[in-house]
């Protein structure tokens, strides 16, 4: 039986990536192998950081017992959790369920994309603002497709410069869906406006963490 530590779980709309706006069911994992500069959810790595101990199957019958068809498992750093494959073979397979992964870039996603198509990845690449870009698995642009998303989360003209290069070098706005998401407070939304426009970055998104902008942003559990 596979034992998960969740720091929370709980139903909000999906404030990021490809899945933005529509509800969705959050499962984040305590622990991660980085260190980015920004995280936003910095408590859930700590070696004190709550948690429930879940095993596989109740983090499926929580999930069915919401209703709600999309799934984000995330973290802390969800793909580094010990037997998440059980976990994402077992969401999988349920056709009515829609399992995304929030996982950072330094994880090699081969063996999850061998295991199922039906789990769609949105890999961070973490600039250098990060402190982690170092870390980052190249090898996963070629496993990326349509239903992917690759997010470059960038807190200064420095970083939105190496984003543009890291696209373009391996036609990522062409493999698959490309974010460039504020760190948030950080950069002026309206400088990686001119950003885009001025280096003519057609086929990237520039996404706003909803939540956000509908709770306080420092609030846990949405
Ligand atoms: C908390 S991480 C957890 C998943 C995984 N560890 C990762 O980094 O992708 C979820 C997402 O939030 C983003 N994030 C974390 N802190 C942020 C901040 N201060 N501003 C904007 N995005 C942030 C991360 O870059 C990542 O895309
Ligand atoms: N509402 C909401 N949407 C999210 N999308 C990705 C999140 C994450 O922390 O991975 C997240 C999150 O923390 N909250
Ligand atoms: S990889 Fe994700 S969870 Fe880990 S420190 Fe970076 S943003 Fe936070
Ligand atoms: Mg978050």
């Amino acid at each position: 039986m596979a034992k998960f530590k969740v720091a929370e779980r709980f139903v909000s709309i999906n404030g990021e990536s490809v899945k933005a706006g529509e509800l969705a069911v959050f499962i984040r994992f305590t622990g991660c192998n980085l260190n980015c500069s920004y995280c936003d959810t910095k408590w859930a790595n700590e070696a004190d950081a709550p948690y429930e101990e879940l095993t596989d199957a109740e983090i499926y019958d929580y999930i069915k017992r919401t209703g709600v068809r999309n799934v984000t498992l995330t973290g802390g750093e969800p793909l580094i959790q010990k037997d998440i494959d059980k976990l994402l073979l077992m969401l999988a397979m349920d056709e009515e369920l829609q399992v995304e992964v929030e996982t950072n870039g330094s994880v090699d996603i081969a063996e999850f994309k061998a295991l199922t198509d039906r789990v769609a990845f949105t890999l961070d690449y973490k600039l250098p603002g990060s402190g982690m870009e170092s870390n980052m698995c190249f090898s996963n642009y070629n496993y990326i497709d349509k239903k992917d998303a690759v997010k470059f989360v960038s807190g200064s003209i420095k970083d939105l410069e190496t984003a543009r290069d890291i696209i373009h070098e391996w036609a990522l706005d062409i493999k698959s869906n490309v974010y460039i998401s504020p760190v948030y407070g950080k950069i002026n939304p309206e400088d990686i406006v001119d950003f885009m426009i001025e280096n003519e970055m057609n086929g990237v998104k520039l996404q706003l963490q909803l939540h956000k902008y509908i709770w306080d942003p420092e609030m846990r559990g949405v």
